[in-house]
Order: structure tokens, then sequence, then C-alpha cells
């Protein structure tokens, strides 16, 4: 199974560039997709779920025309959409039940069994009766993936799914989607780093509707490994305007309440410390100061 996506592009009515002449290749497993706010990340997803139409370009699943045959793909397609709204009186099994009717489970015995076992695989059985207004964020993300996982689709996409949770709701999130990963194509939209560093072997980065950097995160960290510089600046005002003018700093965070900058340099630098590139690295480096587009 592969999702082919190629030139795809989408200017909104207010002359947003949202989606630039995008390109991927995506196979099965989770797929990360990584971007800042605005990226493009979302108008991507929906145009695979087809929720909106791109200006131009084509995106295939399989044999399938995703633009072109919405029926087809709809059969095979989850979404859990970035705002995904839920009735707060009704209660999940009743809802998920309902939903399962629209996806097309007709006879009520295999209904009820698959409702029972979405509830089951997605640990929301002991509270199937209780109203989605009471479900905390967590829960509601994981009733997200259980209504996206009617039908057993082959693509399933996730946009957003981890922002707002707490570590305990994150982790567990993480465990069902690699138990969803075999045998089908996921595709995680996220901001956040670690949501690809836990899950993805292959992933995307976007930023301003283009693709920046696609590939392996294995190869991602090696391109950028012994390039990367920790500088710790302990006269802030000063040493700070210099490294930012003198240096191609790549991300600037705090350490137990000190600042540390990454540098990336090509060349040898004696004065900072050599460490160790990582995901997060990677990101910046691409968002920051890319070198190419895909
Ligand atoms: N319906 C719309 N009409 C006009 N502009 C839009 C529309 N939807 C998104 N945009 C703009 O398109 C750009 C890409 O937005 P998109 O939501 O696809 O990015 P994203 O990577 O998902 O970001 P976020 O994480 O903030 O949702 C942004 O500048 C956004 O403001």
């Amino acid at each position: 199974m592969t999702l082919i996506i190629q030139n795809l592009s989408k200017t909104y009515a207010n002359d947003v560039k949202a989606l630039n002449n995008v390109n991927l290749n995506i196979p099965n497993g989770i797929y990360g997709l990584l971007g800042p706010n605005g990226a493009g990340k979302s108008s991507l997803m929906r145009t695979i779920a087809t929720i909106q139409e791109p200006d131009s370009g084509t995106v295939f699943f399989n044999n399938i025309d995703v633009v072109n045959q919405k029926d087809e793909i709809r059969q095979v397609l989850g979404y859990l959409p970035q705002e995904f709204g839920v009735y707060p009186k009704v209660s999940a099994e009743t809802l998920l039940n309902h939903l399962a009717l629209l996806k097309g489970i007709t006879d009520s015995k295999q209904r009820k069994d698959t409702v029972a076992y979405l509830l089951e695989k997605t640990n929301l059985t002991s509270h199937k009766s209780k109203g989605l207004g009471s479900y905390s964020i967590g829960m509601k993300q994981r009733f997200g993936i259980a209504q996206a996982l009617l039908g057993n689709p082959e693509l399933l996409i996730v946009d957003e799914p981890t922002a707002g949770l707490d570590l305990a709701e994150r982790n567990r999130f993480y465990n069902l989607l690699s138990n969803l990963s075999e045998d089908r194509v996921i595709i995680l939209s996220t901001h956040i780093v670690e949501d690809v560093k836990e899950l993805c072997k292959k992933m995307a980065i976007m930023n301003k509707g283009q693709v920046v950097y696609e590939g392996r995160l294995v190869d991602a960290i090696n391109d950028i490994d012994g390039f990367i510089y920790e500088a710790m600046p302990k006269n802030k005002d000063v040493e700070v305007e210099f490294l930012k003018n003198g240096y191609n700093v790549i991300s600037e965070k705090m350490k137990m309440g000190d600042p540390v900058f990454h540098i990336y340099s090509e060349k040898k630098l004696e004065q900072f410390k050599l460490v160790q590139a990582d995901l997060e690295d990677v990101y910046f480096k691409h968002i920051v100061s890319p070198t190419q587009t895909f």
C-alpha cells in the first residue's frame, strides 16, 4: 500500500498558499508529517481525506485517484480531524453505533460486534455508557480513533491527535497507534517532535506550504550529526547578541533554567561543545535554514 502525492498545490481565497507543489511517497506504517503552526499540514490532511479540493496535482492511494474517486477512497479511509466535535449528551456506544451505520455497516449483529471491538481496542469499554461531554481530552481522542477505525481502513489520517494530552494519555495514544500500524498507511500530522520520534521510521517536514525534508528519521539525524554545537551563554545580553549575529543558531531553549543555543556549522567550532544531533535539531535545521525543498 502506498500513497503518492504529486505536485499538489492549494491557494485559499485570501491568497494564502497553503500547499506549494507538495510531493510525497508514503509507504505502509506510521508516517510523520511534522511542521509548525500554519505549515499546511491540515490542508494536506483535509485534501487526502477528500474534505477539500486541491487547485492542482494528484493523490493516488494504490490505484484510487483520491481527488476524482471520492466514494472509492472513502470506503478505505479513516480520518480523525484536528477539531473533532462530539454530541456531549450522547454516549460513546450510541454515537459509535450511529457512525457505524453511516459507514455502511447495516447488519446489526456485525455493528454491535464492531462497536464493542473498537471500544475495547481504545480502552473505552468501561466508559461506553457515559455522555461524551464528560470525557477527558485523551478519552475523546481515543474515541476519535475508534470512529476513524470503523470499516477497518487501509488509510488512516490523524491530524494533531496528541495536542493537549497529558504524558500518560499521550503514551496510551502512542501504544494505540503503533498497534494499528501493520498493513495500513497511517499519516500522523503533528507539531510535536516527540510524536514522530516515538512512532515513525519515515517522515516529512513541512514549512510554509512546502516539504522541506522527506525521508527516514535515522538518515535525517545522521545527515546533521557532527555539525551541531551547544552554547550556554553566561553573560546573557552580550553573548546572545554575539551568538545570533555570528553563527547559524537553529534553536534556543531553556535547560534547568539556563538558556541553551544549538548552532549548525559544517566548519569545526572549537569554542563550543559538539553534541549528538537529535530529531529536534533536524526539525529546527530544516525550518530555520532550509537547504532544499522536495
Ligand atoms: N479555510 C482557509 N481559508 C484561508 N486560509 C486558510 C484556511 N485554512 C488554512 N488557512 C491558512 O493556510 C495556512 C496553512 O494552514 P493549515 O491549517 O493547513 O496549517 P497547519 O500546518 O495544519 O497548522 P496548524 O497546526 O496551526 O493547524 C495557514 O496560513 C492558515 O492560516
